[in-house]
């Protein structure tokens, strides 16, 4: 290499490492926010100073020739990270009991899975040391939870590509965990293989559903290959290794960590792949009510005419807004369906309490699953033109 692209890339190095400085020291003054709306009772999210602040650096980063698209989307990912952050430092205050030294959390798979990434993505905002308990399964998730052996469990609930995870909703009925949180992960779905191993070379490629179901039209196109499932990502990726002419279907990072290489990226049917994943733990927190927040119930209608248009009336009438409504059959009862109803709404306001309580009139059977901060945070609007 020659010298002076050594030292050109040396002085990149420099100023990448400054901006993650100032990074960290960003998120430390925010952090000072926090404390400040605790005392004054104030929405941690600012919306009018988001989006003052996103047009004075659009405009700021125009005069220094940076483009208003490239600067928002830069800030939009600072601002968000800032407000999960503080969000975070609020539950923890309301729930000191969420202040232990080690946070033991189960998921699917293990190094290089969807859910770990997911894992330190959510944990890497909460104190306490991260002891990850990898499973091969939904139900050794929530067994773990509900024995005692894991604090946490996480699990994915849906997906922008393949919708609703049946197995997790269908889980969610019979186990006594309660949901505690939430957040998305984008999920970059990439074919990936041994060092040398081109793509005519593969003829089988392993993977967890979920991701051959995201990827459907990529492997609709593929011939003579065969799909192998796998119980996890971790585990498709442990075998692609193995088989000198099979692929996995992972994330590039799980790929690199695995000593793979990427044959092909953007699998999924649509661009935009995200999953929202729950948080569960043994007890239901509180949440505070400057944060947005989700209350998850579970509600059985009457066999009668109208009776699940009358369960939803209730929201209306109390202004609660309905972001989720999803139906799943009752196990040994046919054509019995049960609903998981998410809203936008907190447990704790007198309006939610009643109109659970009218719920209750109009319903066979209603269960929360729980009341927590919502992570889907959607980013203010500025016109960049
Ligand atoms: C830091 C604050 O809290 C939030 C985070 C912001 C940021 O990171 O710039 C801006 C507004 C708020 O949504 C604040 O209110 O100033």
């Amino acid at each position: 290499m020659s010298n002076a692209l050594e030292s050109l890339r040396r002085d990149i190095n420099e100023i990448d490492s400054e901006l993650l400085v100032l990074l960290a020291k960003r998120r430390r003054v925010s952090h000072g926010v926090v404390e400040y709306k605790i005392a004054n009772n104030k929405p941690i999210r600012d919306e009018q100073r988001e989006q003052a602040l996103l047009e004075k650096l659009i405009s700021y980063g125009s005069s220094l020739g940076l483009d208003g698209y490239y600067v928002n989307r830069v800030f939009q990912t600072i601002i968000e990270d800032s407000v999960l952050h503080q969000q975070a430092m609020l539950q923890q205050n309301l729930n000191p009991e969420l202040h232990t030294e080690t946070n033991r959390v189960a998921y699917l798979g293990g190094q290089g899975s969807y859910s770990q990434l997911a894992c330190h993505k959510y944990f890497s905002r909460r104190p306490g040391k991260l002891v990850e308990l990898g499973c091969s399964s939904f139900n050794e998730i929530t067994n773990k939870v509900e024995t005692g052996q894991a604090d946490f469990g996480l699990l994915p609930i849906e997906n922008t590509c393949s919708g609703s995870i049946n197995e997790v909703y269908d889980l969610l009925q019979h186990t006594q965990v309660s949901i505690v949180g939430e957040l998305t992960q984008a999920v970059e779905h990439c074919l990936v293989a041994s060092p040398g191993v081109a793509i005519e070379d593969v003829t089988k490629i392993y993977g967890h559903p979920q991701p051959f179901a995201q990827c459907s039209q990529f492997i609709s196109n593929l011939s003579g290959v065969q799909l192998a499932y796998s119980d996890s990502t971790s585990t498709a990726l442990k075998q692609a290794s193995a088989d000198g002419s099979g692929a996995a279907i992972a994330s590039e990072d799980a790929a690199r960590k695995a000593g793979l290489a990427v044959l092909e990226a953007d699998l999924a049917n649509q661009s935009h792949n995200h999953s929202r994943f729950i948080v569960v733990a043994r007890k239901a927190v509180k949440v505070s009510k400057q944060i947005p927040t989700k209350t998850t119930l579970i509600m059985a209608t009457k066999q009668s005419a109208g009776a699940l248009a009358d369960a939803l009336m209730i929201f209306k009438q109390h202004n609660i807004n309905l972001v989720k409504l999803e139906s799943r059959p009752v196990p040994g009862n046919p054509w019995e369906e049960v609903f998981y109803v998410d809203l936008e709404a907190n447990i704790d306001m007198p309006e939610v309490r009643n109109a659970l309580d009218a719920l209750k009139e109009v319903t066979a059977y209603i269960r929360i699953l729980g009341c927590y901060q919502s992570e889907t945070l959607s980013a203010v609007n500025v016109t960049t033109e």
